[in-house]
């Protein structure tokens, strides 16, 4: 960031120091809550950074919530790449996690590494996060952490293999499937990655798995229990249609304060109150009579009035 031009610096908060690994298992053993929120763009990065959040996550959910795709599974590296420099543009002080797409890690270790390194070299991003606690994701985190870049895990609801899933449900409902869970958060810590996320997991399975957990814990839909929550930014700021999720705590209405605002716009258009008189630009009287001189007053000279 150092690099940028004056003009281009951030306001500088001196009070805030960037967050780091280190701080993060600070705030872990000192039991103070680590905030995440997603961000997908320069507003909502400049919003989180003034926030104070630890930690922003360009979450794949930016296929749905600005990019207007049905689910997470169509959105490509390039685009997610593309939200996640206009984020790093915005942020001074959070840890940045690029999340990775879907298809863009499963293939192979090779193709899991060139694809973190990806964000961290051309979008800036300090770690990634990738989904699934099976086989192959473990393998997938081992070899990025391994290449020297830091991974967070994602179990439970991992929305890019839904349809296998049944859906945007729960998980972790039976007692199998939350052995299943427990195993997978286990393995993805011993994998080395930094962090894991929660998601959509009965409180009281988190409650039982967390005495197991050593890395911090983010919930999103997890209960109380964990390290830290995790919110998409379009969900708690209702820029959104519709309800989201049983875990959405709305903090605003935004997408109803932009409608509103851009119809105010258009009826102030439709009935001449805008533009007025102090939107205008002045131009010197005698400018203004040399230049009726030239051209007249009903129309450019040899072109029809
Ligand atoms: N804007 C947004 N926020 C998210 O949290 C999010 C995304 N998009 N996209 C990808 C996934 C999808 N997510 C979701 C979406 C819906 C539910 C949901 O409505 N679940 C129902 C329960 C359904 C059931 O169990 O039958 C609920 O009541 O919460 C949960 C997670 C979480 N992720
Ligand atoms: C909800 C978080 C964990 C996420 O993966 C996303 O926003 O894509
Ligand atoms: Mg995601």
């Amino acid at each position: 960031m150092s690099a940028m031009p004056a003009h281009m610096q951030l306001p500088q908060d001196a009070s805030r120091l960037p967050v780091t690994l280190p701080s993060l298992l600070e705030k872990q053993r000192l039991g103070e809550p680590i905030v995440m929120v997603t961000a997908y763009d320069y507003p909502s990065a400049r919003a989180a950074d003034r926030a104070g959040v630890d930690l922003v996550l360009v979450g794949d959910s930016g296929a749905m919530t600005v990019l207007g795709y049905e689910s997470t599974v169509a959105v490509t590296l390039d685009e997610l790449l593309v939200l996640a420099r206009a984020t790093r543009r915005g942020l001074q002080t959070p840890f940045l996690v690029g999340d990775l797409p879907f298809g863009s890690y499963e293939v192979s270790d090779e193709q899991a590494v060139q694809t973190a390194f990806r964000f961290v070299k051309e979008a800036g991003c300090d770690a990634v996060k990738l989904e699934g606690g099976g086989e192959t994701s473990v393998t997938r985190a081992r070899a990025i952490v391994k290449a020297g870049i830091p991974v967070m895990g994602h179990v439970g609801l991992t929305p890019q293999t839904a349809t296998a899933l049944g859906g945007y449900k729960a998980q972790g409902k039976s007692a199998g499937d939350a052995v299943k869970i427990a195993r997978e958060a286990i393995a993805l810590q011993e994998a080395g990655c930094f962090s894991i996320v929660f998601e959509a997991i009965p409180s009281a399975v988190t409650e039982a798995i967390m005495p197991r957990m050593e890395i911090p814990v983010i919930g999103i839909g997890a209960g109380p229990a964990t390290d830290g929550q995790v919110l998409v930014f379009h969900d708690l700021l209702g820029i959104r249609e519709g309800r989201g999720a049983k875990f959405v705590q709305r903090y605003g209405d935004l997408l109803d304060e932009m409608a509103a605002g851009v119809a105010a716009y258009a009826d102030d258009v439709r009935t001449h109150r805008y533009p007025g008189p102090e939107h205008g630009y002045a131009i010197e009287v005698s400018e203004l009579a040399e230049f009726r001189a030239v051209f007249g007053d009903t129309g450019v000279e040899g072109a029809p009035v």
